[in-house]
């Protein structure tokens, strides 16, 4: 139970309603409880009624009392049931959403690193199905243990106080009947555990094959992919078939229970009233309702153990996400100015997990209101300079000074404000494309959506949809060429406005001539803003007030473009190249 310690703040917030709940099911199960006492009274009248003891009038007086009685309690019992599953159900279900808002707020803090250790599907599974089991444990759970405890209490001062002998051969059957509905819930939990692992290895192999049908269609592979299809769904359903059988046994195995307790009870209650130690039938009519209803509260205890041992393990699981301090952690609350004066010393980098050395000494320095672009091979390391800037990871040595200040001390939300990044692989949300560029000012106006799409060169492209800036983009929606995303995407930075801007290769899929437009319309927003441009095309970095070039991690080169065409070197080499493909053309 020491995982499921991090719940008990949840419970403390929610005590009312526990409270309340507990209450109610305690005075539910007193009124339930009436039926089997007044089950005996009518017994005893109808008894009383034969010796001769009682008028008729007296024995029809009783019987309706006792029959109103019955009615009544169990009309209370039912409705104080319903308030009470209204009570504890609600609270799990508060629980279950203050949890799950909980680890999806860790996830926001966690770094990148984190995201590459821990696969996506692990990611889901703990914010949905283990916090579903450990929402088992915050409610029924909680609710059945109160019932079961309640209902013993009260039904095991009855029956002791009515027939302690018979009372104790009641009971025996019970305990074996808890145990064996925890040894089958366990079981019945390992192999849906087992048919869990299958369905998501059906759904992740099914969701692979939709999003690359064309690759399949292009390869002809159809046929293959649906062998592999039938082969996975019979490995499932075989799975599924073990878990029906087991899950079959736990009816049977209470009705077979039930049937010897109930035996046991007329054969003990029988000999017990033909020796005189009961006065009356009425007392194994009483203990038959007795046992039938609190059969289930004993299996529950069974199953109540299984759903506790099951929402530890997933609480642990839980919490080895929760209790991860984050890598990139803001270190101050007060505001940092930040204006785009950018300076790396001597910084190098090492990739956590494939130990490259991205970064290896590199020194430079922009000024607030210049650009500079970045040049270099693939893999040599310009991507990771901007991840440096944004602070999705953390230098190994060296400095990186912004506005004077280590960029560590920065606060790490002004810091991010300030920055408007385009990524190589422009990601868009499955949402308008107006809502795709607000995404970066989400207060922004039409009018401010439309002059950033224009800036972007992409806004006569949205006015030829049908539904213009709603048309709704990703699985359900229209499919964007690379350029277009690419300028949706410059279109989300530009509209933010930073002082830092950061266009990694978001240029490769547009043709020349937009190129040039959208570089000149840059020059325009961004004139007071530091931008830096990676790029492997010189048009992109011609007009940067300063250039580099990486070669592995090092700076090769620096200068101006006038500088660099005529110094013997990559920049040179990829400048003539670039010139004579033109010419070509
Ligand atoms: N997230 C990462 N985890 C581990 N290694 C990485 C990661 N990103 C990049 N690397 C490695 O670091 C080196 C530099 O990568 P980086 O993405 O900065 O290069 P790049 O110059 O931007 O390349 P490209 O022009 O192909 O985008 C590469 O060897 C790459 O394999």
């Amino acid at each position: 139970m020491k995982e499921l310690k991090h719940l008990n703040k949840y419970f403390l917030k929610y005590k009312t309603n526990l409270l309340a709940g507990v209450v109610i099911t305690v005075i539910a199960r007193i009124f339930i409880l009436f039926t089997p006492r007044y089950v005996k009274e009518i017994f005893l009248v109808i008894e009383k009624r034969m010796a001769g003891t009682i008028t008729e009038d007296v024995f029809k007086a009783d019987l309706t009392q006792a029959i109103l009685f019955i009615i009544g309690a169990s009309l209370i019992g039912a409705l104080l049931t319903f308030f009470m599953r209204q009570a504890i159900i609600n609270v799990s279900r508060y629980i279950e959403f203050d949890l799950k808002n909980e680890i999806y707020e860790q996830y926001q803090k966690l770094s990148l690193n984190f995201y590459k250790k821990n696969r996506t599907g692990d990611l889901m599974n703990r914010i949905s199905e283990d916090v579903g089991r450990v929402r088992m444990y915050a409610g029924p759970a909680i609710m059945y243990s109160i019932n079961t405890i309640t209902l013993f209490l009260i039904a095991f001062i009855y029956m002791f106080n009515e027939a302690p002998k018979l009372a104790f051969y009641t009971i025996i059957p019970l305990p074996i009947l808890s145990l064996a509905i925890y040894k089958l819930s366990k079981e019945i939990h390992r192999r849906s555990t087992i048919v869990q692992e299958y369905l998501s290895k059906l759904s992740t192999y099914t969701q692979e094959s939709f999003s690359g049908i064309s690759v399949i269609k292009a390869y002809g592979i159809e046929h293959q992919t649906s062998t592999n299809f039938t082969n996975l769904s019979e490995t499932s359903k075989q799975k599924q078939l073990s878990l029906v059988k087991v899950q079959a046994f736990f009816f049977p195995m209470m009705i077979l229970l039930i049937g010897a307790s109930n035996l046991l009870v007329i054969y003990i209650g029988g000999m017990q009233y033909i020796n005189g130690e009961i006065k009356s039938l009425g007392t194994i009519a009483e203990f038959i309702i007795y046992v039938n209803m609190l059969t289930w509260p004993v299996a529950t205890v069974g199953w109540v153990t299984s759903i506790i041992q099951q929402a530890e393990a997933s609480q642990k699981r839980i919490n080895e996400f929760l209790q991860i301090e984050p890598e990139i952690r803001n270190t101050t609350k007060e505001h940092t100015k930040i204006t785009g004066d950018i300076a790396f010393n001597n910084v190098s980098f090492t990739y956590d997990d494939t130990n490259i050395k991205a970064l290896k000494n590199v020194s430079f320095s922009i000024n607030h209101g210049d650009t500079l672009a970045i040049i270099g091979k693939t893999g040599s390391g310009k991507s990771t300079i901007l991840d440096l800037i944004g602070r999705l990871y953390d230098i190994d040595s060296g400095s990186l000074i912004i506005n004077n200040i280590e960029i560590a001390k920065h606060n790490l939300s002004d810091l991010r404000n300030q920055i408007g990044y385009v990524p190589q692989d422009a990601f868009l949300f499955s949402d308008s494309i107006k809502n795709n560029i607000k995404f970066g000012k989400e207060n922004a106006t039409d009018e401010e959506v439309i002059n950033a799409a224009k800036n972007a060169q992409v806004h006569k492209n949205i006015k030829k949809f049908n539904n213009g800036y709603d048309t709704v983009l990703g699985e359900r929606g229209i499919t964007l060429s690379g350029g277009q995303k690419q300028r949706v995407s410059i279109a989300r930075a530009i509209i933010k406005s930073p002082e830092i801007l950061l266009f990694d290769d978001c240029l490769s899929a547009v043709d020349t001539e937009t190129e040039e437009k959208i570089l000149k319309n840059l020059a325009k927003v961004s004139a007071n803003k530091t931008t830096i441009i990676v790029s492997h095309r010189i048009s992109s970095a011609k007009n940067a007030n300063k250039i580099i070039v990486l070669d592995n991690g090092e700076i090769a080169q620096e200068g101006t473009h006038d500088d660099l065409i005529n110094i013997d070197g990559y920049y040179k080499h990829l400048y003539l190249k670039q010139l004579s493909e033109t010419a070509s053309k």
